[in-house]
C-alpha cells in the first residue's frame, strides 16, 4: 500500500534554496528516504506514543508536573527555528513505518495488503481513552480515515480526499487490547472511490464504516 504524492503540492511556501539539514548529511527530502535517520525517527514516534500513553495514565505529584512542563517547552525551543515546509517534513510522512513515524492516530500495523484491501491490527493505549475503558469516538473515525485513505490512494490511483465518512459504533472498542481492522473497495467509478472497513475485538464487531473518497482534479489542493 503506498501513498501516491500529489500532483501540485501545496503552494505557499517559498523556495528554500538549500535545505539546512543537508549541512547535518541528511537526503533532501529525509521524510521520503527510509535510511535518513537509520532506526532512530520510529525509535522517536515509538517514545513519544509511550510517553503520551504515560502521562494519560499518571497521577504526577505537583513538582513532577512543573519538571515535564519545562522539559517539553525546552524542546519546543529547540525545535521551533527548525520548522520546515510540509512536503520537507517527517513527522507522519514515513510510510515505510507502522503509523507513519507520527502520534496523532493509532498505530497501523499492517498484516496483508493487495490493490483492493488491507488487513492489520490496531491498537489504542490510553491517549486515545474516552471513557469507562472505551476509546475516544472521535478516534474511531480517525483511524478509519488512516486505513481508508490510504487504501483509497494506493497502487497507481490518483490522489484523493475524504469527501464523507459516515462511523457506526456497534459496541465498545476497548482501549488496551490489538484489535483486527479490515478494509476493502466496494466500487471506483469515475473520481468516486466508495470504501468500507470494520475494527473487531476477536469475534466482536465494534465499528464500521463507509468513506467516499473523490479523486482530486489537477490543481485541486
Ligand atoms: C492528497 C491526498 C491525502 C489523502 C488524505 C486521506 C483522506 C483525508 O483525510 S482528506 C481530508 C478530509 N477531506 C477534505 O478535506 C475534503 C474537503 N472537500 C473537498 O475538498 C471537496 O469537497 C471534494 C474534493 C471531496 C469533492 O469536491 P469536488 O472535487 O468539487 O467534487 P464534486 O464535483 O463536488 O463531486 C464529485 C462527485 O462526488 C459527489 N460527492 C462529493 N461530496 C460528496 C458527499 N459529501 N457526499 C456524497 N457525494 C459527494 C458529488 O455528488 C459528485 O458526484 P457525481 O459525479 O455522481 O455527480
Amino acid at each position: 500500500m503506498t501513498s501516491q504524492p500529489n500532483p501540485e503540492p501545496h503552494k505557499g511556501f517559498g523556495d528554500l534554496g538549500e535545505r539546512p539539514w543537508k549541512a547535518a548529511g541528511l537526503p533532501a527530502h529525509p521524510g521520503a528516504d527510509p535510511a535518513a535517520y537509520g532506526r532512530s525517527w520510529e525509535t522517536l514516534a515509538n517514545a513519544l506514543s509511550g510517553f503520551l500513553d504515560a502521562l494519560a495514565e499518571s497521577v504526577p505529584g505537583r513538582e513532577t508536573v512543573e519538571a515535564l512542563a519545562a522539559d517539553l517547552t525546552t524542546w519546543s525551543d529547540k525545535l521551533k527555528p527548525l520548522a520546515s515546509p510540509e512536503r520537507d517534513r517527517v513527522f507522519g510522512r514515513r510510510t515505510d513505518l507502522h503509523g507513519r513515524g507520527q502520534s496523532m492516530s493509532p498505530k497501523l500495523v499492517v498484516i496483508r495488503s493487495d490493490r483492493d484491501s488491507v488487513e492489520g491490527t490496531v491498537h489504542f493505549g490510553s491517549y486515545f481513552l474516552g471513557g469507562n475503558g472505551a476509546v475516544h469516538g472521535g478516534a474511531i473515525p480517525l483511524i478509519f480515515d488512516e486505513i481508508l485513505g490510504r487504501l483509497a490512494n494506493s497502487a497507481d490511483r490518483p490522489p484523493s480526499r475524504t469527501a464523507y465518512l459516515h462511523t457506526d459504533f456497534r459496541s465498545i472498542t476497548p482501549i488496551g487490547p490489538d484489535l483486527s481492522i479490515r478494509a476493502w473497495f466496494v466500487s471506483e467509478e469515475g473520481r468516486k472511490r466508495i470504501l468500507r472497513a470494520t475494527i473487531h475485538h476477536g469475534d466482536t464487531l465494534c465499528a464500521e464504516a463507509e468513506g467516499l473518497f473523490v479523486a482530486l482534479r489537477p490543481g485541486q489542493p
